[in-house]
């Protein structure tokens, strides 16, 4: 993912996000550095006596909210009210995500709910999307979804673990291909096409998902509503 943002413009977004909490609602949290900051802050609010109720995205969001203090619940018992996840590159309101390969539950969550605020730092922003995409893929379906993405253009790369011999494994057990395609001129029909590839369980493209992008900076917050 996108490393280059600073901390505290990460902490910005997540912050001002999480102050749009109300009491009452059920809350999507998504995963990553700049979500974790989401995260905390809704945990601080929940010890002033907010009433909310967490949806995690992840294992990581999960141990997260758990530690803040946030009651759980899982999306089948629950309806999303503003789901707060992070994007490793923005464009207008087209999304990739994934570096942490979270995306397939990440979107399950986030296009769930009635409202999706995108947080993010400076370095996230771009004119067109060109992050490389990543699909997470069922294990024997690898081969093949990674020569449909070369017929479709794309250089498929499969995402290997740090500090374990092997690839990384997802929180569903499956594996991630990390697709560069160069500057995707048509995020839509990308979407649609990867979409469409047997054995490929989510892709991270989240195209016309998000309502609003809370961009930080060591300076404040600006708010696009989309
Ligand atoms: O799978 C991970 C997620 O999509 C993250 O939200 C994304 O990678 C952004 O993470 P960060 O805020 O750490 O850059």
């Amino acid at each position: 993912m996108k490393q280059g943002g600073s901390d505290a413009a990460k902490r910005a977004a997540g912050e001002a996000a999480a102050e749009t909490v109300e009491d009452g609602d059920v809350v999507g949290l998504g995963t990553g550095s700049t979500a974790a900051h989401a995260i905390r802050a809704v945990g601080r609010q929940v010890d002033a006596g907010l009433d909310v109720v967490g949806v995690p995205t992840s294992f990581q969001s999960r141990e997260l909210a758990r530690e803040a203090g946030i009651p759980l619940a899982d999306l089948d018992a629950v309806r999303v009210d503003l789901a707060i996840d992070g994007a490793d590159e923005v464009a207008g309101g087209d999304l990739v995500k994934g570096g942490g390969a979270a995306h397939a539950r990440e979107k399950i969550v986030d296009a769930s709910a009635d409202r999706f605020l995108v947080v993010a730092d400076p370095t996230k922003e771009a004119e067109t999307l060109s992050y490389p995409v990543p699909l997470e893929v069922l294990p024997a379906a690898r081969t093949t979804v990674a020569d449909s993405v070369r017929e479709l253009g794309g250089d498929p790369d499969l995402r290997r673990a740090e500090r374990k011999d092997g690839p990384v494994v997802t929180d569903n057990g499956n594996l991630v291909l990390d697709c560069a395609f160069g500057e995707i001129a048509d995020p839509e029909a990308l979407a649609t096409s990867l979409s469409a590839l047997p054995g490929v369980v989510e892709h991270g493209l989240f195209v016309g998902v998000a309502d609003a992008v809370y961009v930080g900076s060591e300076d404040g917050v600006t708010v696009r509503d989309l």
